[in-house]
């Protein structure tokens, strides 16, 4: 388990991060989220202590990284794919890796085989793509086998293949029942592999969530309905708040009613429905108007340009 305890780091004058509380649990993929610049490479540097909180504490497993004698067994860090010897081979590189902390060549070549290397483990490192350099640092981060697995934008550069490589991979980390945390700043491929959401924005909590939480919240409001009968359902379903729309002969789109009441309402007077689909908003959309204020390079809408032209 990672606990970030209202954890700051100023540089100069600009506080990166501020006063940030999190923590990431055993058994769950933790996504860490924000736009460019919020100070999610700064944490998660502070946590295996590449860098010095200037206020705060943050713990692996009770402890701060530096107290922990082998660390490479507790957590497990991919922060920088390409901070690799460009000479070295991955084989090599891996086996360096394994010789600090004396884990035997047998891991090294388990951990090949999982990040799907074994044909490239005698290339050197420096032609590597960085889709495979990604695969790499995620073979060195498993390495010491750690109960921890943190890993900095572990998609970036992965093909669909790889992403879902990725996103298998991570589920059955937190199976096993690691505390698995990801950072990333796309809110809809997070969602696909996270089962809880911090968020952040210029160093600060935004929210801490699960992402059911998040989705359900996101959500339009309204419910997708179809009936061959949709005239009687819509007089069945009108009421003060309630809008109903059509889109076609046979559907309805409802808002101010769940979808639990529509069906239970369809029910009760005979209804058929083929169909009742709560609508999600993009997940995207909803990220983009929680962190809008604490974006730092923000882009001028498509309009603007032209406006001022
Ligand atoms: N060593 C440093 N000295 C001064 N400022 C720094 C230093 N390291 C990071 N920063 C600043 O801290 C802020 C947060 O950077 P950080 O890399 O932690 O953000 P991030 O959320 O990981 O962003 P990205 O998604 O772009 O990687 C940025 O404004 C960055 O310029």
């Amino acid at each position: 388990m990672i606990e970030v305890r209202q954890l700051t780091k100023r540089y100069g004058d600009k506080t990166v991060v501020d006063n940030l509380s999190f923590t990431a649990k055993a058994g769950e993929v933790t996504g860490f989220l924000g736009p460019n610049g919020a100070g999610k490479s700064t944490t998660m540097r502070m946590v295996v202590g590449l860098d010095s909180p200037t206020d705060g504490s943050v713990t692996v497993n009770g402890h701060t990284y530096a107290r922990h004698s082998a660390p490479l067994h507790e957590v497990g860090a991919l922060l920088e794919a390409k901070s690799v010897h460009p000479g070295r081979t991955a084989l090599n590189h891996l086996m360096a890796l394994a010789y600090t902390h004396g884990i035997a060549r047998s891991r090294v070549d388990e951990v090949i085989e999982l990040a799907g290397l074994t044909s490239v483990a005698g290339k050197r490192v420096g032609a590597f793509s960085l889709g495979m350099g990604q695969r790499l640092g995620i073979a060195a981060a498993l390495l010491g086998d750690p109960s921890i697995v943190m890993l900095d934008e572990p998609v970036n550069g992965l093909d669909p293949e790889g992403v879902l490589w990725v996103r298998n991979l991570l589920r059955q980390l937190a199976d096993e029942g690691r505390a698995v945390m990801l950072s990333s700043h796309l809110m809809s491929e997070t969602a696909q592999i996270a089962d809880h959401l911090v968020i952040i924005g210029r160093g600060r909590l935004l929210a801490d969530t699960t992402v059911d939480d998040f989705t359900r919240d996101a959500g339009s409001g309204a419910v997708k309905v179809a009936t061959a009968d949709t005239a009687k359902l819509r007089s069945l379903l009108v009421g003060p708040d309630v809008t109903i729309t059509s889109s076609s002969a046979e559907e309805l789109m409802v808002r101010g009613r769940d979808a639990r009441e529509i069906g239970a309402i369809a029910a009760e007077h005979g209804v058929a429905l083929y169909e009742l689909t709560p609508q999600a908003a993009s997940l995207e959309s909803a990220f983009m108007d929680l962190t809008r204020d604490s974006v730092e390079y923000q882009s001028a809408p498509a309009g603007a340009a032209r406006k001022a032209a």
